[in-house]
């Protein structure tokens, strides 16, 4: 096997133990068709197995094992978390965009957004994943009353640590640092314009290469589709994932995780199969009525149920017809 680099030095607080005979590497960057691979003795480009290609593909993050003699990735472990997305179309197909993470670190400025709602979306699919949502607020050189503004954050961020830095004065930086542990991986997610490139090349340092490239053909920048996993200073893994622009909640998993105080009212429904639409005794009317839940949280707690189940109902479709025996695999 071609070792191109240093292996990775960290190898994730959950490396799990290689099958008999194989050696284990993680995927530490996905171009088309090929994975790069770190193993114990190097990084190396090797191709997948052809027998794997009909199943879901590799993501970068995911544990595989690698044959050696045959200098192709075998297997893909089983994820202990992942973050996905929908893929647009008909199919709607999930497509992991990384895997085995521990942090996701959802992130949106200080300024001009004094709540939470357009990130919520963000936060479910955080802990859809399986890992552990920390919410990361930039430019707090731009805002005027960084206490007051992060107060009204996580207000509606429910279980989630909120962290205020800015990538200009350094402020904050070292607190988010110290809360990715060495060994652990994360991944960024957040709205455009969030400030997501410049927090990641603030943690990378010169680990990371740019994403963006200018095109030969002079039609302007376009964004490498590789997904690539650094190793950051202090020895925590992060995944950069380019492209997280048209997020779908892929299922509602996450949704009551991130809404948590809707859950919770929605027990007190005095029917199980409540539609919150005017029913007698539902329990969410009753706390817009009196205040307790905001209308614009109601509103977008909505919305994303919508989502999810439209995208749902999408997947079922497609099941049902690849069922009723059509024979088009993918
Ligand atoms: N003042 C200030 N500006 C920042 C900070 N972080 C990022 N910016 C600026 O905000 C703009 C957007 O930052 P990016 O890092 O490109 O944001 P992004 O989330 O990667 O955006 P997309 O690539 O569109 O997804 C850039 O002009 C940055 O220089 C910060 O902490 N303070
Ligand atoms: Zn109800």
């Amino acid at each position: 096997m071609t070792v191109l680099r240093p292996p990775v030095p960290a190898w994730g607080t959950a490396a799990p133990t290689p099958p008999a005979g194989s050696r284990l590497g993680r995927v530490v960057r996905v171009d088309r068709g090929l994975l790069t691979v770190a193993t114990a003795e190097g990084r190396a480009r090797l191709p997948l197995d052809p027998r794997l290609r009909d199943d879901a593909a590799p993501a970068v993050g995911d544990w595989v094992t690698v044959a050696v003699a045959a200098e192709r990735v075998t297997e893909v472990l089983p994820r202990r978390s992942a973050l996905t997305r929908t893929v647009a179309g008909r199919t709607s197909a999930a497509q992991v965009l990384a895997a085995n993470l521990d942090t996701v670190l959802v992130v949106d400025t200080l300024v001009a957004h004094a709540r939470v709602r357009r990130i919520e979306r963000f936060l479910a699919m955080a802990w859809g994943s399986g890992a552990t949502p920390l919410l990361v607020l930039t430019k707090a050189d731009l805002c005027d009353d960084v206490p007051a503004a992060v107060a009204r954050v996580a207000e509606d961020a429910v279980g989630v640590p909120v962290l205020a830095l800015s990538a200009v004065t350094g402020d904050g930086l070292a607190e988010l640092r110290a809360r990715l542990a060495p060994g652990s991986t994360c991944a960024v997610v957040g709205p455009s314009g969030a400030g997501k490139s410049t927090l990641l090349n603030a943690l990378a340092g010169g680990a990371r290469a740019t994403t963006h490239e200018i095109r030969a053909d002079g039609r302007g920048r376009h964004t490498t589709t590789a997904a690539e996993l650094h190793v950051l200073p202090g020895g925590a893994l992060l995944v950069d994932t380019p492209g997280l622009r048209e997020l779908e909640l892929a299922d509602d998993e996450g949704l009551d995780a991130a809404f948590a105080d809707v859950a919770e009212l929605l027990t007190g429904c005095r029917f199980r199969d409540c539609g919150h639409g005017g029913e007698p005794g539902c329990a969410l009317a009753a706390a817009l009525a009196d205040g307790r839940l905001d209308p614009a949280r109601y509103r977008a707690w909505r919305r994303l149920r919508a989502e999810a189940e439209r995208t749902r109902q999408r997947r079922a479709d497609r099941g049902a017809a690849r069922r009723g025996g059509a024979g088009q695999r993918r």
